[in-house]
């Protein structure tokens, strides 16, 4: 593992990290971002999945974490999403391959070689956060953005001991029936759709709620909104099972960092509330 940047932001530091991953067959990169509580203990931590075509950059300078992080003495880990480089599959399109890992093991040939997001974030990377940095194991929280909410989402209920808090921002809710997930899950896993709804969040959550409060935000104005997202379906299951959570319509909002970075703050100090409740 080697520190490939140091960027000092709001008192604490982002460290960008390179590491040969056992998971994925590749090397990797991903963001931490120590607050300035860490100098002086364990900090809790909040895993931030990213969305399609994005890497660890796209929270770190655009999404207003640090601050909000620092300002609740939060770390935070921004993965990459998907194995990258030579010899890794790829796709023309930018929703499927580099970039567009979908948070899955993939069990379809070529993708099945490298492409496994879900046991590198939960076990390889959970290991290496832990023993090299200062944070508070019992308390972690994860949220994301779009194909990063899918992801916190799916994590969060199958590992809800380890990710006790969740949230997201415009995630794609129900991947099974939106184009996005429909063409990751046939690529990735096969055409057998019985084989998808581990990785649904719609129906992950009919099946096993948890015990936590999930914080959604949606901008009405997102131009993903009505074929690809479908917070809807989420809604209905999360309702009719039980799960606690919160969904706020976000009027004029997009589907941009601008909308992250605006309720950035608000999603850090939920994790925190429920965290430390
Ligand atoms: N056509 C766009 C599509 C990519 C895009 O909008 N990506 C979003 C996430 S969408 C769901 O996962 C994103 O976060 N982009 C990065 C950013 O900094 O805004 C394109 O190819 O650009």
């Amino acid at each position: 593992m080697k520190t490939v940047q140091t960027i000092k932001s709001h008192g604490g530091q982002v460290r960008v990290i390179e590491h040969d991953s056992e998971t994925l067959g590749v090397p990797m990169q991903f963001a931490a971002y120590l607050p300035p509580q860490a100098e002086k203990g364990p900090v809790p931590c909040l895993w931030y999945l990213s969305g399609l075509t994005c890497t660890w950059a796209n929270v770190m300078e655009k999404g207003e974490i640090t601050r909000a992080a620092a300002g609740h003495g939060f770390a935070i880990v921004a993965p990459d999403t998907s194995p990258r480089g030579e010899g890794v599959p790829d796709d023309e399109g930018y929703d499927l391959g580099q970039g567009a890992g979908f948070y899955l093991t993939a069990t379809q040939a070529p993708w099945s070689k490298h492409y496994r997001m879900d046991s590198y974030i939960t076990d390889e990377l959970q290991t290496l956060v832990t023993d090299s940095f200062p944070v508070a194991e019992a308390r972690q929280g994860i949220f994301g953005h779009s194909m990063g909410g899918h992801g916190a989402l799916t994590l969060h209920l199958k590992n809800p001991d380890l990710y006790k808090t969740c949230s997201a921002f415009a995630p794609i809710s129900a991947p099974s029936q939106c184009p996005w997930g429909e063409k990751a899950f046939t690529a990735y896993l096969g055409s057998d759709r019985a084989r998808w709804a581990d990785y649904d969040a719609a129906i992950l959550v009919g099946r096993q709620p948890s015990q936590a409060h999930i914080l959604i935000d949606q901008g009405t104005d997102d131009q993903f909104l009505a074929e690809q997202l479908l917070h809807g379906i989420f809604e209905d299951a999360a309702r009719t099972a039980g799960q606690a959570y919160t969904l706020r319509r976000q009027p004029g909002y997009d589907h941009s960092y601008y909308f992250i970075s605006t309720f950035m703050d608000d999603h850090v100090r939920h994790h925190r509330q429920e965290l430390f409740a």
